[in-house]
């Protein structure tokens, strides 16, 4: 393919008419080149079908296909590799023999893990026979059992049944996936995004899709899955990030961030909002050549309310106002016998008393603005929030002291998620049409807001599990949260088919879950492999450097997990393959060998600690220990 390309880049030069044409046309095929030559080096397929001639086989009797990460064709005739994301290739992953369609061999191949690559063996499952594999795949086994080192990896090669049918969820099906920990969530949603934009290119690539995941170490950790899989153009951020482009310059209290980020609080927002609009005092006359035309006010209040029952975003409202001011005007001088033009009509809506009726009834505002109102005049606050919050929410939301301007004022995380629930009552955000949305169950319902805003128009996947939710605010239940999300009836699927924690470190952790407040099926682990080491000792600090210095004689990432207080005394362990981490960092990661220390200070450092531990615990991808002084119970 690539030799291909190349030679019509110089043909192209060659024969394409005028230069214009012959430097688009240069353009377009280099940048193929460049696309091909960036590829990753990576197996060219992992999996081959073979069909029966049975007319069950339908089109594919008697074929044999490739399937690989990326399509691979000669200049002429049928590919040599088929996308993994094309129909066809969905039976290599669901293809079985009670329902084969066709299908009698299914051959997966397996390869080095690091260039140069060479084919190692295969693997075949003759479906018409009757042999099914399943999770007992020696490949598949092989895939999970190798150490991590750098980043997250994609799974095309062994995406499991119940995965793909999630992955391939037509665009405008919203689902949601209840999955324990290493059920393969990230893993999911990623590559659901990619198919997606295979399937739905032109839609999507107008639209745009967007993975919200919970901090930059996350994201870091999957950022290269999607380009593995050719997709460069996937938005990938942090929910901050997302809503604003400035980090947070102040603190709340815990009490004043859980207020803040409760949904009631979009009530009062929009109340705020539209105690701004106010009823005329005067009729308005707008002064046309030798006429002068007249809007009573009685006119102007009636549309007033009419536009307000449409609910329309502030700014709209406005903008709609403003037209019908225009419209009413336009009625009058028709009523003199004369027909408007459309720069009258534009020359109207800016004329001086129509813009003085506007700013007076129906006035501009920034979010920022009105909020800096909202939390700094108890009166402004009481009018928006009577009947919403008490008494004594509203004062926990007042600023002790005000900043001089709305320029001066400083936010919080939380004020941030009310900038953006302003800006969008006032007017719609630009959305996507598809979005990701990992580690759902630690948003808030002021945070599940912005992202339904955000997919108005779009469709969800929304990723997480109740069990590792930690946040102050964190959902017991999906069915709210898809509520909050604006998707009330997407399904939930739950996944329970563990690929990253062996059994007995699962075992161990799920010991917690009837202590965590969620009412979720417990994981069960594909591997059998893995080792769980508890200790009691007496020095923490030199325990784990012990444990890390038996760890780095194994292959793969280490990762010593702490309480966030005790992380800095640690910090002198992290190295080459090890990682010194705070515990409210971990989520969503994964390290070979995983060396908590101290788990009852991560539980009492946090009123959901309990959950955190758990979200710590299953970090292992092979080895757990788990050093404590204090003995509590188990
Ligand atoms: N079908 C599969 N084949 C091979 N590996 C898989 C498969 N599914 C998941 N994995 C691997 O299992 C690990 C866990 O997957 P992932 O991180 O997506 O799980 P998760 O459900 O998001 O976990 P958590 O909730 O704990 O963050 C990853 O390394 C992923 O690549």
């Amino acid at each position: 393919m690539l030799d291909h390309a190349r030679m019509r880049v110089a043909t192209g030069a060659e024969v394409a008419g005028d230069r214009y044409t012959a430097e688009t046309l240069g353009r377009m095929l280099k940048s193929h080149v460049k696309e091909l030559v960036e590829e990753p080096d990576g197996a060219p397929y992992f999996g081959r079908l073979t069909f029966d001639g049975t007319a069950a086989a339908g089109d594919h009797q008697g074929q044999r296909y490739h399937i690989g990460r990326r399509r691979i064709t000669e200049e002429q005739g049928p590919p040599l590799v088929i996308d993994w994301r094309a129909p066809v290739s969905s039976l290599f992953y669901r293809a079985s023999p009670g329902d084969r369609r066709g299908v009698a061999v299914r051959r997966r191949y397996g390869w080095t893990p690091h260039p140069p690559i060479r084919l190692t063996g295969f693997e075949d499952e003759h479906l018409d026979l009757g042999e099914q594999l399943g999770t007992s795949s020696r490949l598949l086994a092989e895939e999970i059992e190798r150490p991590r080192v750098g980043p997250m990896r994609d799974i095309v090669a062994t995406i499991q049944p119940e995965q793909d049918e999630l992955v391939r969820a037509d665009l405008d099906q919203s689902l949601c996936v209840q999955g324990g920990p290493g059920t393969g969530k990230t893993a999911v949603g990623l590559h659901r995004a990619a198919y997606l934009l295979y399937a739905h290119r032109r839609q999507l690539g107008r639209t745009g899709v967007l993975v919200v995941g919970p901090n930059p170490e996350f994201l870091r950790y999957i950022a290269a899955v999607l380009p593995a899989l050719g997709e460069v153009d996937v938005q990938q951020r942090t929910l901050e990030e997302l809503l604003s482009e400035q980090a947070p310059a102040a603190t709340d209290t815990a009490g004043t961030a859980r207020l803040k980020h409760d949904a009631r609080m979009a009530q009062v927002l929009r109340r705020a909002l539209n105690s701004l609009v106010e009823p005329p005092t005067d009729d308005i006359v707008v002064a046309d050549g030798s006429l002068r035309l007249r809007v009573p006010a009685a006119a102007l209040l009636r549309e007033i309310s009419r536009i307000r029952s449409e609910e329309l975003p502030y700014g709209v409202g406005r903008e709609r106002f403003r037209t019908r001011i225009v419209a009413l005007l336009q009625r009058r001088l028709e009523h003199h016998g004369e027909s408007p033009n459309a720069k009258w009509l534009d020359r109207t809506g800016r004329a001086r008393p129509v813009v003085e009726t506007l700013d007076a009834c129906w006035p501009k505002v920034r979010p920022a603005e009105l909020l800096t109102r909202l939390l700094g005049d108890a009166t402004f606050l009481r009018r928006a929030a009577d009947g919403v919050l008490t008494d004594p929410e509203q004062a926990a939301l007042l600023w002790a002291r005000p900043p001089r301007s709305f320029r001066s004022a400083k936010w919080s995380a939380a004020d941030l998620v009310l900038l953006d629930e302003l800006a969008g009552a006032i007017d719609h955000p630009a959305g996507f049409g598809h979005l990701v949305v990992d580690e759902a169950q630690d948003l808030s319902p002021m945070q599940c807001r912005a992202l339904a805003r955000r997919s108005r128009h779009g469709s969800l996947t929304v990723l997480g599990d109740l069990a590792q939710g930690t946040s102050a605010w964190a959902a017991t239940s999906w069915r709210d949260q898809l509520t909050h999300l604006g998707k009330p009836d997407a399904p939930v699927t739950a996944l329970t088919l563990g690929f990253r924690v062996p059994a007995v470190v699962l075992a161990y952790a799920n010991r917690l879950l009837p202590v965590l407040h969620a009412d979720v099926p417990a994981a069960r682990s594909v591997r059998s492999d893995g080792k769980l080491d508890v200790r009691e000792v007496t020095d923490l600090a030199v325990a784990a450097k012990d444990r890390v210095e038996a760890a780095l004689e194994q292959e793969g990432s280490i990762a010593v997990i702490a309480a966030d207080g005790r992380v800095a005394e640690l910090g002198a362990l992290a190295g080459d393959r090890v990682t010194v981490l705070p515990a409210t960092l971990a989520k969503g990661l994964e390290f070979d060998h995983v060396i908590v220390v101290e788990p009852a200070e991560i539980v009492d450092a946090e009123p959901r600690g309990l959950n955190r531990l758990y979200v710590v615990l299953t970090r292992a991808v092979s080895r757990l220990d788990v050093l404590h002084i204090t003995p509590r119970g188990d």
